[in-house]
């Protein structure tokens, strides 16, 4: 249910971390922001009541129920329950604050569209460290037979005719296949009679996890081979409970957190296989080891950090969201590192903070250069988007002194409790009202 907490997009805490403490011991992995933001999308089709559990507790969340609530959909947040029935009637305009705040909106937009037949809303919000396109979504939207009009920042669509089964293409002129664009296609397709193809489609978890969901739910889910997805939809779309995974990139940044002090952290019920191989391997070459242990990962980096020459790709390659934090970790590996940012490559705005505690790190095209090992100091820095956050308190926990982190509404976005957990595992950490 919508929050007083939504309506702020300012957090004037700080978080002052001491460094040098190793972490140790156990923690959980909280549920994954990017599926369930995709999986509340879905939910808008649902003509049951629907239950996702294990949603993260975080501000996208409560961001969402509230878009949901003032478009029509009932949706309950209870701890870490998120539960929607459908509306009575729908009132398919996303508010221009609220559809500005998160990346979702024109996956919701498209959900909006495929229940009610039209849909306004703004163009997405989420992190500001890039362009962030929905050409394709549009695209798809178009395909499904709508009528599309973009006008000062907002989107305007609207069937005008039978509803037909459509081909789409979810491939971007600048990267790959868009994994936002895949899912508005599934939900519209979704609700329209017969099957619809997805080409090129993104196997991001975000779109395999949103695509078992709607099969559950009753709609046709075929994948043929990588390059063709089809969906054939039904007027009838089930509900009942459905479990959000865990989050990969909080477990990748709590790994990088405890790989940067030399600690040994167990994530329990995370096995290193729900890692992306991509990152496993280059894990695996900075030195940090990944081992089963009951049901969980163990993680570790007994011969201390190794620099590395990696890219972000797709899934299962080396994902975008970890970039900043395994810079930050780099910075304590004895030579130099080269990361080629491929999906965003201009996601560089942690840069300036981690040259503020002493890491000598700069960017040439999408080219980050992490110069090793630099001894890192206590520093005033603020985080401007939910990685970037993080990675100046991976930083922080390797620094000499006290650092003062700002920018906890970005890290309020995604993690919902990752600073307790740090704690719990032994950082000298405390969050000041500022
Ligand atoms: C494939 C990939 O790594 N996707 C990442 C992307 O998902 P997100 O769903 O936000 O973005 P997309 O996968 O749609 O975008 C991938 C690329 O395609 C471009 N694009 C996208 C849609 C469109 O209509 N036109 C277009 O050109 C984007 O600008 C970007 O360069 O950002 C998220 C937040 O960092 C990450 O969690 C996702 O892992
Ligand atoms: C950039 C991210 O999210 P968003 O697109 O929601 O800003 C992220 O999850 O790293």
């Amino acid at each position: 249910m919508p929050t007083n907490d939504t309506a702020t997009t300012t957090d004037q805490r700080a978080v002052r971390i001491t460094g040098g403490r190793r972490l140790a011991g156990t923690a959980t992995v909280q549920g994954s922001k990017n599926i369930a933001l995709h999986l509340y999308a879905a939910a808008i089709l649902a003509d049951d009541p629907l239950t996702l559990a294990g949603a993260p507790e975080i501000l996208d969340t409560l961001v969402v129920a509230d878009i949901l609530h003032r478009t029509g959909t009932r949706a309950t947040v209870t701890g870490d329950e998120f539960a929607t029935r459908p509306a009575d009637s729908y009132f398919p305009v996303i508010p221009d604050d609220l559809g500005r705040r998160i990346r979702t909106t024109a996956v919701m937009g498209g959900a909006l569209l495929a229940r009610t037949g039209k849909v306004t809303f703004p163009t997405p919000g989420g992190d500001a460290f890039c362009a962030r396109y929905i050409d394709r979504h549009l695209a798809a939207m178009e395909a499904a037979g709508a009528e599309v009009e973009v006008d000062r920042g907002r989107v305007r669509a609207r069937f005008t005719g039978k509803r037909l089964p459509f081909i789409t293409d979810a491939e971007t002129r600048s990267w790959g296949p868009s994994l936002g664009a895949t899912v508005t296609a599934m939900l519209l397709a979704a609700r329209t009679p017969g099957t619809s193809a997805i080409l090129n489609p993104s196997v991001e978890p975000e779109v395999t996890h949103t695509a078992a969901l709607l099969s559950q739910a009753g709609v046709g889910i075929e994948w043929r081979g990588r390059k063709v997805l089809n969906v054939t939809g039904t007027d009838r779309i089930r509900g009942g409970v459905f479990t959000v995974p865990p989050d990969r990139l909080e477990a990748a940044t709590l790994a990088l957190a405890a790989a940067i002090t030399g600690g040994t952290v167990h994530l329990d019920g995370f096995p290193p296989a729900a890692f992306p191989d991509g990152l496993v391997s280059v894990f695996a070459d900075a030195g940090i080891q990944l081992d089963p242990l009951d049901g969980g990962t163990a993680i570790c980096t007994p011969a201390g950090p190794r620099p590395v020459q990696m890219a972000t790709g797709p899934h299962p390659g080396f994902p975008t969201d970890v970039q900043p934090q395994l810079t930050a970790f780099l910075t304590q590996a004895e030579g130099t590192s080269r990361i080629n940012e491929r999906i965003y490559t201009q996601r560089d705005t942690h840069l300036p903070a981690l040259a503020a505690f002493g890491a000598a790190v700069n960017a040439t095209g999408s080219v980050i250069t992490v110069r090793g090992r630099s001894a890192l100091t206590g520093a005033d820095v603020a985080g401007e988007d939910i990685r970037a956050v993080t990675a100046l308190v991976i930083a922080a926990l390797a620094a000499e002194g006290t650092s003062t982190i700002r920018g906890m509404y970005h890290l309020r976005r995604g993690y919902g409790s990752l600073l307790p957990k740090l704690a719990a595992l032994g950082a000298d950490l405390t969050i000041d009202q500022e």
